[in-house]
């Protein structure tokens, strides 16, 4: 049998109220030990807890919710304590002493919810993104993963995939007899119609993009006013400004929201090849790297020119005459805030355009591998002729939506999603 796990499930103490969550089979006799009775199930109800010495613990409000219609499938016990430390200490302490009792593992209460038919694995990812969002945009997607828009959706595409597999046990037996019957027409228009659908799904934006931000490089050569304008954009003396070309060595980055939409700003070296420091060419060599790994470059300054895409920014317009540099993008001063809003209102619109839409599910890239693995199964199908080869590549995409959902999954994926989350969840 399963040991019976507990954790604090609140934040950390002290805090107004202190959430002890039990879960297994002595969630019950647990509970009972602590406030002498076993409250009526599913209502709030205050107990003295105490101690197996009998000295009061603490007055508490407790929740009884035997399984398995809870969270986790299993009997719960939930303690809501004063959130003192050491109320929190002195309660875990005797429900360590309880047999068959110990300290769940990180998201350990999420994976019983899911060994217990509770959530599916993209419910269970979408949790983990949930806990985890720092953004309006995230949470909102998060929200959907959660509320299994997602797996309806695999739920859909395993019922095609068994629905062209009937039809293709059909034909096989049908082959039985003297007239072969090859595939009908409208089967294949059935499989282009299905990879086309995977196809448009595979070209969403992702799910990464919400997590790790929009990212903007700012780029340039020495002394353009980079590391002014990043500060300006942050709203923070994050990096260091002078009259010195060259004070920017290091790569520097900070996620901040604007209007809800994550965004990653990088600072980075002025660029220029007649360097003679070895450090600042290390600077440049990271600045230029970084340029390839942008959503978006900010070329600043009057000289060069950025890669392909870049936006040309004139900086510093409060000081340099407007007319030196060829439409720019937007024209401003950091040091005076002037077109700075101009700027943030256009970076808004562009990272929204490639960031998921409000609400919308995200695939994030486990998902986004399988779905190309099933979109790969139903190309090769369309190059065979033979129903048993046609049946085999329909049993790989169905097997890659039964990972999607964790109908099939190893433990070590298991360890990885489960471990993000925090004891307690
Ligand atoms: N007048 C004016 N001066 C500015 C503006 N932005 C930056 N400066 C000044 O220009 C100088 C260089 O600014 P930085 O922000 O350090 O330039 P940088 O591009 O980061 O320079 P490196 O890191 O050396 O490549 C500093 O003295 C800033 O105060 C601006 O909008 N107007
Ligand atoms: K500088
Ligand atoms: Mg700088």
């Amino acid at each position: 049998m399963m040991d019976t796990i507990y954790a604090l499930s609140s934040g950390s103490p002290p805090a107004g109220i202190a959430v002890i969550r039990v879960s297994g089979s002595k969630a019950g006799p647990a509970l009972q030990s602590l406030a002498g009775k076993l409250p009526e199930a599913r209502r709030a109800s205050v107990a003295t807890l105490r101690d197996a010495q009998g000295e009061v613990l603490d007055h508490a409000m407790v929740l009884w919710l035997p399984g398995p219609s809870t969270v986790t499938g299993e009997d719960i016990a939930e303690l809501h304590l004063h959130g003192g430390r050491a109320v929190v200490a002195a309660a875990e302490n005797v429900l360590s002493m309880v047999t068959g009792l110990r300290k769940a593992q990180p998201g350990e209460f999420t994976r019983r919810a899911f060994a217990n038919g509770k959530m599916d694995l993209a419910e269970a990812e979408g949790l983990a993104d949930l806990l985890s969002a720092e953004t309006e945009l995230h949470r909102r997607s998060a929200m959907a993963m959660v509320g299994g828009a997602l797996s309806r959706q695999i739920e859909g595409w395993r019922e095609t995939v068994l629905h062209l597999s009937a039809q293709v046990e059909a034909a096989l037996d049908f082959s039985d007899e003297d007239d072969v019957s090859s595939l009908p027409a409208v089967f294949h228009q059935q499989v282009s119609d299905f990879k086309q659908e995977l196809e448009t799904w595979l070209l969403r934006p992702r799910a990464d993009k919400l997590r790790d931000g929009f990212r903007v490089v700012l780029a340039g050569p020495p002394n353009a006013g980079k590391s002014t304008l990043f500060n300006a954009m942050l709203g923070d003396e994050a990096a260091i400004t002078a009259e010195t070309a060259g004070t920017t060595r290091d790569v520097l980055e900070r996620p901040v929201a604007l209007e809800g939409i994550p965004f990653t700003f990088v600072d980075t070296a002025g660029l220029r090849n007649d360097s003679q420091d070895s450090i600042e060419a290390i600077g440049i060599a990271r600045a230029v790297a970084q340029t390839e790994i942008a959503d978006l470059v900010l070329w600043l300054g009057r000289e060069g020119q950025g890669p392909k895409g870049s936006w040309e920014i004139d900086a510093k317009c409060d000081w340099l005459d407007r007319e030196a540099k060829h439409s720019p993008i937007a024209s401003l001063s950091a040091l005076s805030g002037e077109g700075l809003d101009q700027l943030i209102g256009l970076l808004i619109d562009y990272a929204r355009s490639s960031m998921p839409a409000p609400g919308a599910v995200a695939l994030n890239a486990r998902q986004h591998g399988l779905i190309a693995e099933a979109k790969n199964a139903l190309e090769q199908l369309g190059e065979q002729e033979d129903p048993l080869l046609i049946a085999e590549q329909l049993r790989l995409a169905r097997l890659a939506f039964d990972r999607l959902i964790g109908r099939t999954s190893t433990e070590d994926m298991l360890d990885a999603l489960f471990g993000r989350f925090c004891i307690g969840k």
